[in-house]
């Protein structure tokens, strides 16, 4: 026979997490509904997706179907399902510990400070364990589709620090999680509380939820009457699906609710859309743009898309194969007239339908996006709707430039959603096309800047001839900025130009004076550079008179098609093998430091310092920080 009663601990995360979503949750006590009859749903997903293969699954119980029940005088609330079920081993795994990526660097997030916390909490999804927001202890009685009746499990906890399992015998399939309630949570004991927190939760499951009903009965000699509960069961939702309903018949409010439970946000999205697409791939899509991001969307590996169903069936979770990875962060349901039901995730990629819905997909997200852009500009537009992009854009903004190397049939169309900061603007609200409309008569390129942080890329060296000549320069400073930027080579007709890259050709906005003095004192200067390009010469490709410096005395830069400095920085920090390029150092002849070169006992060092400072100034380090700073002190000293 199976095992006796067995006492097992909480994953410590586990207890960590009951702690905060007893104590931080407090506010928004009725969520538990939701979430718990969300499992429910999700349990007879997966059921009918089993069920697929093995029909005997559905045993004599073919209606799915989710049932809350409650019990004053017992003071229980009990939500059963007859959905796939759990085995001892599964209850024990699944409602034990936390599975979920990035669940320590979650905890780790975590404040103490109980409103952000609860926050923070809110993404990540509580799921199983809100319960405990208003029980004192929760018992699970479930037995896993298929096992025999003897094979049932009983799973119980206070939510402090361990849980029981033993086995028992059920002769349903599926769970029931049982609610024992809280002095203090009262209230939810209460047909009428319930069926509302069904009604603003709930309502789009496509399963029908089912209550029983209430009754009025007339006091016996002449004392009140009160409602009392019937033996009759009703369906309390509308069970439908709710992309399934046409349009004009679902509310904003319903859009919301619904975006809510299916992206376990807290937060209402920041825009979707619904459409039925006819033609030779028939589908639903029903996507959201969230307004902030989840705190693993950097995690690119995570499971991250929309859910995916076929005729109302639902078939996976986090279909990546229907949007592109840059699309990570839309939320939603995609339903699939078409695919077969039984369609793996290998199969998906190669689906033709797939391929489809998946540009078609990707423009509406992208139109999406465009309307949110354009109500930036729109005089009629609220204030809160003008926020939206910048709101999308400091969430997701760094995603979506994967894009423009990733989707190459649609890189216009993203180069027009880029926005970045610039010298005209600390904040990343200029578009490429503003750019453009300000851009000098005679200016013939966009120029640009990458650096690690804002400060870095302001304060850089490289753009000071920029800055006198009053030109606006791009400040980039989102890792993703230099791969994507390879991809972008020009928009609208103009090339885009790293101010850090090959020789500064400033073309028709520098005057014959200008040049004619450069030419010249890069001749006089000849004799010292070829002594720095001796002194440097394991350091740097070449050493030559600059045209962008105005008070620094030098700067580093890189050829026109290679790899930046910060981005070849960056990917050895990632482990990353980089091809070794020597930079090319540049000197600013007018500047008192490099004027002294000439003739000095200490050239040598002089020579290096310069190279250090420079490369220090972009946001590097000296390869050897301790032999800089002895050379600057023994010239200090
Ligand atoms: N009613 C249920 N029937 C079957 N399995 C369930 C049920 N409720 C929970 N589970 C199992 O317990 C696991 C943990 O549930 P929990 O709600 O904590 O997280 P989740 O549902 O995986 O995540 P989230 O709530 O964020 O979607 C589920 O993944 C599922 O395997």
């Amino acid at each position: 026979m199976s095992d006796p009663k067995q006492t097992l601990s909480f994953q410590a995360e586990v207890a960590q997490l009951l702690h905060l979503v007893t104590h931080s949750l407090y506010s928004n006590r009725e969520i538990f509904v939701r979430e718990l009859v969300s499992n429910a749903s999700d349990a007879c997903d997966k059921l009918r997706f089993e069920a697929l293969n093995d029909g005997a699954l559905y045993e004599d119980a073919p209606n799915l179907e989710v049932r809350i029940a409650f019990d004053s005088d017992a003071r229980t609330i009990t939500i059963s399902d007859n959905g796939i079920g759990l085995s001892q081993q599964e209850a024990i795994d699944n409602l034990g510990t936390i599975a979920k990526s990035g669940t320590r660097e979650f905890m780790g997030k975590l404040s103490g400070d109980q409103k952000a916390d609860a926050q923070l909490i809110g993404q990540f999804g509580v799921g199983f364990y809100s319960g405990f927001i208003v029980a004192d202890r929760i018992t699970v009685e479930s037995r896993r589709a298929g096992l025999p009746h003897d094979q049932g499990v009983r799973w119980s906890s206070t939510g402090t620090g361990a849980f029981e399992v033993e086995p028992i015998t059920r002769a349903q399939r599926g769970t029931s999680v049982i609610l024992h309630v809280r002095d203090d949570a009262t209230e939810f004991l209460s047909t009428w509380k319930l069926k509302s927190i069904i009604a603003k939760y709930s309502d789009h499951i496509s399963l029908p939820i089912l209550m029983r009903k209430e009754e009025w009965k007339e006091g016996e000699e002449g004392k009140g009457g009160e409602m009392v509960l019937t033996d009759e069961w009703e369906t309390v939702n509308q069970a439908s699906a709710l992309w399934s309903r046409p349009k004009k018949d679902v509310t904003d409010e319903q859009y919301k609710a619904f975006y809510k439970q299916a992206s376990h946000d807290h937060e209402d999205p920041l825009t979707w859309s619904h459409n039925r697409v006819e033609g030779s791939t028939e589908y639903t899509q029903l996507l959201y743009i969230p307004a902030h991001a989840p705190f693993d969307l950097w995690n690119r590996d995570k499971p991250a898309g929309v859910k995916l169903y076929v005729k109302r069936v639902f078939i996976m979770d986090d279909a990546q194969a229907l949007l592109p990875t840059y699309l990570r962060f839309v939320r939603g349901v995609i339903d699939s007239a078409d695919l077969p039901l039984n369609v793996s995730r290998e199969l998906l990629q190669e689906s033709r339908d797939v391929k489809a819905i998946r540009e078609g997909s990707t423009k509406r997200v992208l139109s999406m996006l465009e309307d949110l852009a354009k109500l930036e500009k729109d005089e009629a537009a609220s204030a809160e709707e003008k926020a939206k992009y910048a709101t999308f854009w400091s969430g997701f903004g760094a995603v979506l430039k994967e894009g423009l190397g990733e989707d190459f049939a649609n890189r216009e169309r993203l180069a027009r959603l880029l926005r970045f900061a610039s010298t005209q603007s600390d904040e990343q609200v200029v578009s490429l096309a503003d750019y453009k409309a300000r851009m000098k008569d005679g200016q013939d390129a966009i120029y640009y800047i990458t650096a690690d942080t804002l400060a870095a890329a302001k304060n850089s060296p490289q753009l000071e001839v920029f800055r006198k000549k009053g030109l606006e320069v791009l400040l980039m400073t989102d890792r993703v900025d230099e791969w994507a930027l390879n991809y972008l080579q020009d928009f609208d007709g103009t090339p885009l130009q790293s101010v850090a890259k090959g020789a500064v050709d400033l073309g028709k906005l520098q005057d014959e004076e200008e040049k004619k003095k450069a030419e010249e004192a890069a001749e006089a200067f000849k004799p010292v550079l070829a002594k720095l390009k001796d002194a440097l010469k394991d350091k740097v490709e070449d050493v030559r008179v600059t045209s962008r410096l105005v008070d620094s005395p030098a700067c580093l830069v890189v050829s026109d098609g290679g790899m930046s400095l910060q981005l070849s920085r960056l990917l050895k920090q990632a482990g990353q093998k980089v091809p070794e390029t020597k930079p090319v150092l540049e000197v600013n002849p007018d500047h008192a430091l490099v004027k002294k070169l000439e003739g000095s006992v200490h050239f040598h060092d002089l020579a290096h310092i310069l190279f250090d400072q420079a490369m220090l100034a972009e946001g590097g380090m000296p390869d050897d920080p301790a032999a800089y700073v002895k050379r600057v002190n023994a010239l200090l000293a």
